[in-house]
């Protein structure tokens, strides 16, 4: 029957990951994306300035817009501190199931060293409903990784439903490639956001792209 992408990645990283590792699990990624077919995934390159704002940032609250196939997933609970929070939101069953297991390869769902809450379902319908579901005041850290046409109606419903504080940091990827040029357009000219460039390429190629890091200021 016909194997999807996705399978291809789990089967690559089942195959050359190691159980419990999730630098490896990274790695494994990483190499089946530049070496044998592409994928949306943030890739090595933007998956280190992810990381190094993970690592500034040391939140305690965490929300992933977009799990896909739980690379980012992986790569930001890596870094967590063990009480942290970290929800991840995927609406394809079929992408969550694959990141699901991709989790748990890497360790992070047994060793609960971060359990990455990854729910199934739109952004919209779940984000009025994360304080009470679980018990979250605000974020620390917004990582949007989700259709890009989403990412103005959602940040704007998150500060509509107060999960964003003076300090809260949203990343963005891909506001240049494919592009969120309404949701650039928001926040540069909002008063309440501080916002910086990384400049980086497009996952595994060499087209200019940026994740666009931003600081929310009352
Ligand atoms: C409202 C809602 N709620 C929950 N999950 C949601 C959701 N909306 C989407 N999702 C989920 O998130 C992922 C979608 C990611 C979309 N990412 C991209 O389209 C993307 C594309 C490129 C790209 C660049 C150059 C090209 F030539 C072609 C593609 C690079 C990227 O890095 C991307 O992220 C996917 O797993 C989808 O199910
Ligand atoms: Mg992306």
């Amino acid at each position: 029957s016909f194997v999807s992408l996705r399978q291809r990645i789990l089967s690559a990283v089942q195959k050359n990951a190691t159980r419990g590792d999730p630098r490896s699990v990274i790695r494994a990624i990483d190499q089946f994306c530049s070496q044998k077919e592409w994928a949306m995934n943030v890739g090595n390159e933007k998956g280190c300035i992810l990381d190094s704002v993970v690592s500034e940032v040391n939140p305690a609250t965490v929300l992933e817009l977009g799990t896909y196939c739980g690379y980012s997933t992986v790569r930001i609970a890596s870094l967590l501190p063990p009480y942290a929070k970290f929800i991840t939101l995927e609406f394809n069953p079929d992408f969550a199931a694959v990141a699901r297991q991709v989790i748990a390869w890497a360790g992070l769902e047994d060793k609960v060293k971060i359990k990455p809450c990854l729910v199934e379902g739109a952004s919209s319908d779940w984000i009025p409903k994360i304080k009470e579901q679980f018990g979250i005041k605000t974020f620390d850290l917004v990582f949007l990784d989700h259709w890009k046409e989403h990412y103005l109606s959602d940040t704007k419903l998150m500060e509509e439903c107060g999960l964003l504080r003076k300090g809260s940091v949203l990343l963005a990827d891909n506001v240049i490639c494919p592009g969120a040029p309404d949701y650039v357009e928001y926040v540069r000219s909002s008063p309440r956001y501080k916002s910086h460039y990384f400049r980086s390429h497009l996952e595994y190629t060499k087209a200019e792209e940026n994740l666009w890091y931003l600081g929310i200021i009352e």
